[in-house]
């Protein structure tokens, strides 16, 4: 539909230098890059209100330079970043100008095809309703989206939009987009569009094509050109990319200047168990994987807690009881992770490590009574009722993501070796246990100090878990065996 080939061109002097790039019908392609690197300046070349001083544009297999104006607009409609004043005209007015490029002959008639053009225009862009205003009456995004509503309403093959979600609110930002890619989809036209919201860029064009200095710095798909160092390269900014929770389409986030006053030391005696719980509360939050039963996954949290709970315990909401009772102790619930646990917490066993990789604080309580081999779960019918190896690894330390998932592995496979090392059995099976059916893991980490790319065990991070936790889980294990009058073996 489109081809730009080595377009260079600008005003008194270049802007754009050696641009090409292909885009074929059905496709969004989202122009991107910081304020002057020659974003309008692309989609004025392309529109032929700047010619260019090399290179050329094909629309539709025929030059740019050799179309006429109407015949021009009949294939291509364009949002500019800028709207012509409008003074004293109706919205419906302002859309129906969308269609000049149909209109024939001296005296042109208002066709029925016209008419459905600008309806359906109004009703997809949601200004219908203010058809009859004045359009300076209307507020920015209103305003907005009656001028992408003219870009429709012109029923071009080729549409060309600078910043179309400008003004807008998040919730007309997604529903403009949305619709877009609809349309797209069904009617097959290419669109390019220029955007300054890089996130929604990713989210909806097949295409990037990331703009440095008038130059093309990268082009292809989102994962491609949504890269770290290539946007902080460009922006000149720090930031981070992470995948979008629901599609496949990376997202980015900045980040602020870290500020001066804001390490935190997880330190021993700052562990408390008061009543029946384990607390630790930070004051900076902290980086926390975790499989606990309040805020579980990632996130950041300043509140942990280990809370034991009646063995009868028995809720049909367990999430919401466990948040009641973190606000009923003074915490807030959306910045803690909590777990839960039989074991009378007096019995948890901490211990304090550190190396290269910063310090590690481990906190296990180990209640085994249920203690399973997990290659024969599979011949359990029905999972008995609680009885948990609890698990906290809090790193005063920067921690990847990788180190995170490494860590959990880790960690599992130390709990598992302290178990065999204790001769703790699957009751039912008279086979090693490898854990309970509901064991929990925190893992913790202050983001701050010596970074840790990985957390196995030839890291000196996975070789201080895989101590640390082997050491606190063997202790945990006993203590239960002794409260419980058994012998460790
Ligand atoms: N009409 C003009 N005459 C001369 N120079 C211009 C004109 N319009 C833009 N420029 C210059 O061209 C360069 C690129 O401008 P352009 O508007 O294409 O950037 P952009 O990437 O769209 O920026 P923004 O993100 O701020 O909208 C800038 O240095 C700008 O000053």
């Amino acid at each position: 539909m489109l081809h730009v080939e080595n377009v260079s061109g600008g005003y008194t002097f270049p802007i754009l230098k050696d641009v090409s790039f292909h885009l074929a019908p059905g496709q969004i392609l989202g122009v991107l890059g910081p304020n002057g690197s020659g974003k309008s300046t692309l989609l004025k070349l392309v529109s032929g209100i700047l010619k260019p001083e090399a290179g050329t544009v094909t629309i539709a297999g025929k030059e740019l330079a050799s179309y006429r104006a109407k015949q021009l607009a009949k294939v291509m409609a364009v949002l500019p970043q800028l709207h012509p004043q409008a003074f004293g005209m109706t919205v419906k007015e302002v859309v129906a100008l969308g269609r000049y490029p149909h209109q024939s002959g001296l005296f042109s008639s208002w066709s029925n095809e016209d008419e459905a053009a600008v309806v359906e225009a109004m009703r997809t862009t949601q200004v219908t309703r203010y058809a009859e205003q004045e359009i300076t009456s209307l507020s920015g995004g209103e305003q907005q989206r009656v001028f992408v509503a003219q870009a429709l309403a012109q029923k071009a093959p080729l549409l060309l939009l600078d910043e179309p979600t400008n003004h807008l609110d998040i919730a007309h930002q997604k529903q403009l987009l949305d619709t877009l890619r609809g349309y797209v989809q069904a009617e097959g036209i290419a669109v390019v569009s220029v955007f300054h919201d890089i996130n929604l860029a990713s989210l909806y064009c097949d295409q990037l094509l990331l703009l440095q200095d008038g130059k093309v710095y990268a082009c292809g798909e989102p994962h491609e050109v949504i890269e770290k160092a290539k946007l902080e390269h460009v922006y000149e900014t720090l930031l981070e990319v992470a995948p979008h929770p629901v599609e496949p389409k990376p997202q980015m986030t900045l980040l602020p200047k870290e500020s001066a006053d804001t390490a935190t030391t997880i330190r021993k005696e700052d562990i408390q168990i008061e009543d029946n719980t384990v607390v630790y509360h930070s004051e900076r939050p902290l980086r926390v994987v975790s499989s606990a039963v309040l805020n579980p996954g990632f996130g950041w949290y300043r509140t942990l807690i280990n809370r034991q709970v009646d063995p009868t315990y028995g809720h049909s909401d367990v999430t919401s009881e466990m948040k009641d009772f973190v606000r009923s102790r003074g915490w807030v619930s959306t910045e803690t992770v909590a777990q839960m646990t039989a074991v009378d917490v007096h019995q948890a066993v901490i211990e304090e490590y550190s190396g290269d990789y910063g310090s590690l604080l481990i906190m296990v309580t180990a209640g085994i009574g249920n203690a399973m081999d997990v290659s024969r779960a599979h011949e359990v019918r029905s999972l008995p009722s609680i009885g948990t190896i609890n698990t906290w690894i809090l790193i005063n330390g920067h921690v990847s993501d990788e180190a995170f998932i490494e860590a959990m592995m880790t960690a599992t496979e130390a709990k598992t070796k302290a178990l065999a090392e204790e001769h703790v059995l699957d009751n039912r099976t008279g086979t090693l246990a490898t854990g309970t059916p509901t064991d929990s893991l925190v893992i913790a980490a202050t983001q701050r100090g010596p970074f840790s790319p990985y957390g196995g065990p030839v890291t000196e991070l996975g070789k201080a878990i895989g101590r640390a936790v082997v050491s606190c889980t063997r202790q945990a294990i006993r203590q239960y065996q002794q409260a419980h009058g058994e012998e460790s073996s």
